[in-house]
């Protein structure tokens, strides 16, 4: 038996590169053991996974717990959201997953916006203007290019709702992560029957909405896991909403996510619809709302860039009028699917640590573009931003955040806050308690406050400026 005080929860963040697993004592938050592994995702024009390895992972990660992991009381799974997960009959992926940051059905998308009242319509109708990263327009491309597949369906599926389902052989969801598909009417918190309808989807074919605080199930096969039969299995929900959760978060609070996405966002009592489409407007686990902005280029982007100039990823250098907007799959925020990342401003003198300083302004540019369409009217701006995900342990990354939003920067100690909220999720399930009040217990934002330092106006307008100038060519298909 481990020391823990109380009983042991499982939080699990299954994302992009790898699953990630906690074990936690649910009364102090102390995290007594973890593991992870890793995925692989396509490259070239696509990116996608296969579902299986995402159980295999989540295997090894668990594995690397050692005992601690057997004895969870409950268990509940965060994971990337939007992705299109297509099983068959059998409950067999038909064809590997289509990924969020996976911009081939941005053609779909603009279609779908159109044929269904337009922009306004969409974010009135579902929280947001539905792009590429959608899982409705994977769906739509995935109808257009693959028939077959489409036929071969007889389930649909976000990657938590994979894992949890192969945990409690149900099929469940929860509000977070289903109102990332574009399917979910974030009016109604209901499935949308004319969106469905529109692209061909069966609802039958759909997971079962569990409520905030609802038991999804319990484990009814252990499959080479380590939990007991009967281990309570908790809603889960989307990476996002899940580190909302774990940070405890309440409304006025600015999140920035650095991992393989970027992500802002806050929790707000008011149901968001913005017409423009920079804002996706998001539920959250516990029945508010998490207004966020997503890029789909940020810490591998970065990370390639430096990699192609051969320097570490810390080795920048401050000055210089280059502007690097890192694009190089595609991007999302602002909305331009089909660009490249973009270099210009070259001069004989530029460093590589110059270059690579340009990459990061460019990544963080695009967030902090957003950082004040997420947070409510009346929320203080002057209030530290919470900066977590892979990135955020990187004092490049902290040090542009701060320059570029001349606002106090905290550091949570805590590595892993998606895998903590789910964390907190599970521990809620066995206690009755809400989730982030879970997470506040356990002090879990708990971490340095960096002072703010003058905002850089200056690079901030230039990057602004490269935008405009360059949109034909970034706007380009
Ligand atoms: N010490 C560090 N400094 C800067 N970046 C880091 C550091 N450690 C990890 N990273 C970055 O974090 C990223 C992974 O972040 P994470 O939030 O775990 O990603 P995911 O989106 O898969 O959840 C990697 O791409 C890597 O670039
Ligand atoms: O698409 C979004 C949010 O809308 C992404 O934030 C994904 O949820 C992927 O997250 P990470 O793997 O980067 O954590």
């Amino acid at each position: 038996m481990s020391a823990a005080e109380g009983p042991l929860v499982v939080g699990v963040d299954t994302s992009t590169q790898s699953t990630k697993a906690l074990v936690v004592d649910a009364s102090t938050g102390q995290v007594v053991a973890s593991g992870q592994a890793p995925h692989t995702v396509s490259t070239g024009a696509g990116r996608e996974s296969d579902p299986r390895q995402w159980w295999d992972a989540l295997r090894e990660a668990l594995h690397q717990c050692g005992d601690a992991a057997h004895e969870a009381a409950a268990v509940s799974i965060g994971g990337q959201q939007h992705g299109l997960v297509t099983l068959d009959a059998q409950g067999e992926p038909v064809r590997p997953a289509l990924l969020w940051n996976d911009v081939r059905s941005a053609p779909q998308a603009r279609r779908l916006v159109e044929e269904l009242g337009g922009p306004k319509a969409w974010a009135e109708r579902t929280g947001s203007v539905p792009g590429p990263s959608f899982t409705v327009t994977k769906w739509a491309w995935l109808a257009e290019n693959e028939p077959d597949a489409v036929r071969a369906t007889a389930a649909v599926r976000l990657p938590h709702d994979y894992l949890t389902g192969r945990l409690t052989g149900q099929g469940t969801t929860d509000r977070g992560d289903a109102s990332g598909t574009g399917w979910w009417a974030s009016g109604t918190e209901a499935y949308d029957d004319e969106v469905l309808a529109h692209v061909g989807l069966d609802p039958a074919l759909l997971p079962r909405v569990v409520r905030p605080g609802e038991v999804a199930g319990t484990v009814h096969a252990q499959g080479g896991l380590p939990f007991s039969r009967g281990t309570l299995v908790a809603a889960g929900t989307g990476d996002n909403a899940a580190a909302a959760l774990g940070l405890g978060l309440r409304p006025g609070t600015a999140v920035l996510s650095l991992g393989t996405s970027g992500t802002v966002y806050a929790v707000s009592t008011r149901r968001p619809a913005d017409a423009t489409g920079t804002v996706a407007g998001f539920a959250d686990a516990r029945g508010d709302w998490l207004p966020l902005a997503c890029t789909l280029n940020c810490t591998l982007a970065v990370d390639r860039i430096a990699a192609l100039l051969g320097l570490d990823r810390e080795a920048v250098e401050p000055g210089s009028g280059v502007t690097l907007l890192p694009y190089l799959d595609g991007e999302r925020t602002p909305d331009l699917p089909h660009s490249a990342g973009l270099l210009t401003g070259l001069r004989h003198d530029t460093t590589g640590g110059q270059l690579l300083q340009a990459a990061y302004d460019g990544a963080v540019h695009s967030l902090l573009g957003a950082l004040d369409l997420v947070l409510d009217a009346d929320a203080d701006r002057t209030a530290p931003l919470l900066l977590i995900g892979g990135g955020a342990r990187g004092t490049a990354w902290q040090q542009t955040v701060r320059r570029l939003s001349g606002r106090p920067v905290q550091v949570p100690e805590a590595k892993e806050l998606v895998a903590l909220g789910a964390a907190a999720q599970a521990a809620g399930l066995l206690t009755g308690e809400d989730p982030a009040a879970v997470a506040r217990r356990w002090n879990t934002a708990r971490g340095p406050v960096l002072d703010a330092v003058e905002r850089d106006d200056e690079t901030l307008a230039r990057i602004a400026g490269v935008l405009s100038d360059a949109a034909p060519l970034l706007e380009r298909p």
